[in-house]
């Protein structure tokens, strides 16, 4: 072990350990210390330690989730709105998908300015670099600039096209079990933004393979539960749900600051369950969930929204049970799950896949999944899991 050398900086104290590699740089914040190490390869450990670990990172996601659902509420708004674009027209849908990357990327890099951290995101700019791009490009630049123009401060940045690029590019990670990765769907749900229904900005953060936070805004999901006979008086939609490992899960509403701690249902009679599944048939097996719950016997019929509005509303124990079966050949992308699954498990809930694995996500982009992921409370798991597997083997049996 080599002598420790200090260093003082105005604000900071970094470490240099003889001749090791590593470099600690203790930040001292308002409150708390974090130490990281700032990495001179890739391949190297990054190190948080604090006493209140991911809390700038926490307030930096949820800056930009809120201002990122700003975007694709205003896209959303006129694409309903307009005369001229069809519903089934994808242009609305395109600009505000890169719009929303574009920002968060942005966003994270500004208010994070000395992280060594990645970015693993949906998008990229390949289209926007085309001739043919170019007006589109033109669209999202103004979006993103006119977004951090309403977050009120008198010295917002102005983003040229070419920074726009460079912030959607900055999403090209690949992920891993190493380092810091920001894991970015800017609109899952697509297909549900284009209906005018629910979708979500989804926004987790990779530790060395482990989801440590999450953030979920959904623009058009009610404060009040959904799901249930419960009457509400509000009908205010737009909530952001937010989680930090070892703290709890939160919603509050979209744009507001008054935050309520969540937790997943206590329900442990299957029957009382009501679950969830995706709106669109092509991208789980709607049969398959019949099956398991019949198997439970939820008499409920299913609750069936786009995206992962799913696990903010299960965090918060609107349903019980959420069931997704992609039909065979489609593999699991880890911006589907990364940011839900760490807000449902931080309320209380489990989330694995059909074979009752813990979800890796440390593998890049991809989740390997056994045949399906499922989502419930602690005590309907174990009954929840013996269904999925009677009902995935008489599949098997049938095909
Ligand atoms: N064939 C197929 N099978 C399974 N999953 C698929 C498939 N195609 C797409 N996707 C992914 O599903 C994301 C939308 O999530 P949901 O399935 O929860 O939404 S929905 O309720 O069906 O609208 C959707 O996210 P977005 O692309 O961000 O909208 C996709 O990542
Ligand atoms: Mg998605």
């Amino acid at each position: 072990m080599g002598t420790a050398t200090f260093w003082w900086r105005a604000r900071s104290i970094s470490v240099g350990v003889g001749s090791d590699w590593r470099l600690y740089e203790a930040r001292i914040q308002k409150r708390g210390i974090v130490v990281s190490t700032r990495r001179r390869s890739s391949s190297l450990p990054t190190l948080i330690v604090s006493s209140m670990p991911y809390e700038k990172e926490l307030a930096a996601a949820k800056k930009a989730a809120t201002l990122a659902a700003r975007l694709c509420q205003k896209v959303q708004k006129a694409l309903l709105q307009s005369d001229v674009h069809s519903k089934s027209d994808k242009s609305p849908v395109t600009v505000a998908d890169y719009g929303s990357q574009a920002l968060i990327s942005f966003i994270l890099e500004r208010e994070l300015p000395s992280e060594p951290f990645s970015i693993v995101a949906e998008e990229d700019s390949g289209d926007l670099r085309k001739e043919s791009g170019q007006d589109t490009l033109k669209r999202i630049t103004e979006l993103v600039n006119d977004t951090l123009a309403s977050e009120g401060s008198n010295s917002f940045s102005i983003l040229t096209t070419d920074d726009v690029l460079t912030a959607i590019d900055n999403g090209k990670s690949e992920g891993g079990s190493v380092g810091l990765h920001w894991v970015l769907d800017p609109i899952d749900g697509t297909k549900g933004f284009v209906r005018g229904d629910q979708y979500a900005i989804a926004l987790g953060l990779l530790h060395e393979g482990k989801v440590v936070l999450g953030v979920l805004a959904c623009p058009n999901l009610p404060l009040a539960s959904i799901g249930s006979n419960q009457q509400h008086s509000s009908n205010e939609v737009g909530c952001l749900f937010f989680a930090k490992v070892g703290d709890g899960t939160y919603m509050q509403a979209l744009g507001g600051s008054t935050q309520t701690r969540v937790h997943v249902c206590d329900i442990d009679n299957p029957e009382e369950a009501s679950f969830f599944e995706s709106f669109e048939a092509a991208h789980s097996s709607h049969d398959l969930s019949s099956s398991i719950a019949e198997k439970l016997g939820v008499k409920a019929p299913p609750v069936r929204i786009d995206s992962q509005a799913k696990y903010g509303a299960l965090s918060r124990g609107d349903g019980a049970i959420y069931l997704r079966f992609p039909h065979k050949g489609y593999r699991e992308k880890i911006w589907d799950h990364a940011a839900g699954s760490i807000v449902v498990t931080e309320a209380g809930g489990i989330v694995t896949d059909a074979a009752g694995n813990p979800l890796d996500f440390s593998k890049g982009k991809f989740l390997d999944v056994v045949s399906g992921i499922i989502v419930t409370n602690q005590k309907l798991m174990p009954s929840l899991l013996r269904a999925v597997k009677e009902a995935l083997n008489e599949k098997a049996s049938s095909l």
